[in-house]
């Protein structure tokens, strides 16, 4: 089948990818002009583990091709996939100013039935939005269907998702376009679920919302736990094993961050408000994430003065295996450091040049030994594998006091005892190894 799928982010790359390898013919549209040429010549512009190489081997089977042609990659579709940005405004709501440019390009350059599907996150109700615009637009006699098909990969892990992901959701009021986009998917064996426009809209919103809220609980659980002094790594894995909760998202830390799961809760909570309902739980998840951001900051404030310090940050990116810096907890933590009138050391594997234009008061370093080398305290921000796998005598070795923070709990406390650390880490007790004098 000829795809056209518009936009190559982290969603419109790897569905593009994806679709190639279960034997679609994909072109895949932009109108970022650099970010297409780069992609012509076989490279990957986000850093997303298995990407590159599945990529260049269905442009080489000529599955795939890269355009900034958008009459071309209109006129070739059948299924048109939009994968283009929703970001926030900023009362929250959905910014839909690209979704608007696609509808009117569809409109102009379509010349044949064609399927449209919104891959993008949007608002419920956008998608009649979608279907009124580009018939809006229309110049020739075409029928336009509509479907929903959210999107639910991770980033990180988005090729695996493609391929493993739990569930498809097709959202159509059509039956014969649903069954299109069923026969499209089908050599993934992934369990298809179909329903209404709306509520696909809806399960992925209340899909983001609901992780989200699973985040900021244990947040809230570990923030209690360290009062009490009980363990949140034993407290989330004991209620991981009731099958009712599960264990997954359960992971205590230095709060959320992201290219969705702000943006998204924001956006639910203005969708709700513009049906006059009040989503109490989900502000207070928004207002929880925000203050355990910073929670690790106001930890190191109370046990010392961080003013002319050396600080170093291990871990940028809002996750590992990602080079994204969207709403990354990082953000927050290396301005209050900043204001805190600490010298900031940062280090990570990938998120080096795109952290550079977001926070370019910082020093940034090529290893994390370069990073602790007399530092008088480490965040620990990112729990990339490098990072928990670099020896913890490195830091009694390199540091002027070995102090961590550590926003991740990449450490058992057993192990971290063994060596003459001071360690704070999230619901847990502090290691200590002396009274801090500084
Ligand atoms: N990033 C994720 O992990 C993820 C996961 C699930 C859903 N989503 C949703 O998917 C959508 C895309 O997210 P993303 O992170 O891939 O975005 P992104 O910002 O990485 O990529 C969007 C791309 O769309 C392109 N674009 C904008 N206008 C265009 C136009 N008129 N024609 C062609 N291309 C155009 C941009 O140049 C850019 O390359 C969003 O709605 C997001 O909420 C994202
Ligand atoms: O137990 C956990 C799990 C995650 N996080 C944090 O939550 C954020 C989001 O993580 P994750 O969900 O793994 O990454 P995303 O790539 O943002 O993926 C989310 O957002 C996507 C965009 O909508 C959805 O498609 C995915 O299903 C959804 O998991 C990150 O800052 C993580 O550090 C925690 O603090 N604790």
């Amino acid at each position: 089948m000829h795809i056209t799928v518009v936009g190559t982010g982290y969603v419109g790359l790897v569905t593009g990818v994806g679709l190639a390898t279960i034997g679609h013919r994909v072109t895949c549209l932009d109108i970022d002009k650099e970010k297409v040429t780069r992609l012509q010549s076989g490279e990957v512009p986000i850093y997303e583990p298995g990407l590159a190489e599945l990529m260049r081997e269905k442009m080489a089977q000529e599955l795939l091709t890269f355009t900034t042609n958008a009459q071309e990659a209109y006129a070739r579709g059948k299924v048109v996939f939009i994968a283009v940005g929703t970001p926030s405004n900023p009362d929250g709501s959905a910014n839909l100013t690209y979704i608007t440019q696609v509808c009117a390009e569809i409109g102009m350059y379509a010349r044949q039935d064609m399927i449209v599907v919104t891959k993008s996150t949007v608002p419920v109700g956008t998608n009649d939005y979608i279907k009124e615009t580009i018939e809006r637009h229309l110049c020739s006699d075409v029928a336009i269907s509509m479907a929903s098909n959210p999107e639910f990969l991770r980033e990180g892990s988005g090729v695996h998702d493609f391929f493993q992901g739990d569930r498809i959701v097709i959202g159509t009021a059509d039956e014969p376009t649903a069954g299109v986009l069923e026969e499209l998917f089908k050599p993934l064996e992934i369990p298809i679920f179909k329903t209404d426009i709306r509520s696909a809209e809806m399960i992925k919103y209340a899909s983001n919302a609901f992780l989200a809220t699973k985040i900021s609980f244990i947040n809230e659980i570990s923030n209690i736990c360290e009062k009490l002094h009980a363990n949140i790594e034993d407290v989330a894995a004991g209620m991981g094993l009731d099958k009712r909760i599960g264990s997954q998202f359960l992971k205590a830390g230095i709060g959320y961050g992201g290219s969705c799961f702000p943006k998204d809760t924001d956006a639910l909570v203005q969708i709700a408000g513009n049906v006059k309902h009040d989503f109490q739980l989900l502000k207070a998840v928004i207002e929880v994430n925000n203050k355990q951001q910073t929670s690790l900051v106001q930890k190191a404030k109370q046990l010392m003065d961080l003013s002319g310090k050396r600080i170093a940050m291990l871990g940028l990116a809002f996750k590992p295996n990602t080079d994204d810096m969207r709403e990354a907890p990082s953000l927050v933590i290396a301005d209050q450091l900043l204001t805190e009138g600490a010298d900031v050391v940062a280090y990570d594997p990938q998120a080096k040049e795109n952290a550079k234009l977001l926070l370019p008061h910082i020093q940034y370093v090529g290893s994390i030994d370069e990073a602790i080398s007399e530092a008088d305290a480490v965040f620990l921000v990112t729990e990339w594998d490098e990072i928990k796998q670099y020896p913890l005598e490195q830091y009694v070795e390199l540091m002027r006091q070995p102090v961590i923070f550590d926003g991740r709990n990449c450490f058992e406390l057993e192990r971290v005892r063994q060596y003459a650390l001071d360690y704070y880490s999230i619901g847990r007790v502090p290691v200590l190894r002396r009274q801090i004098s500084v």
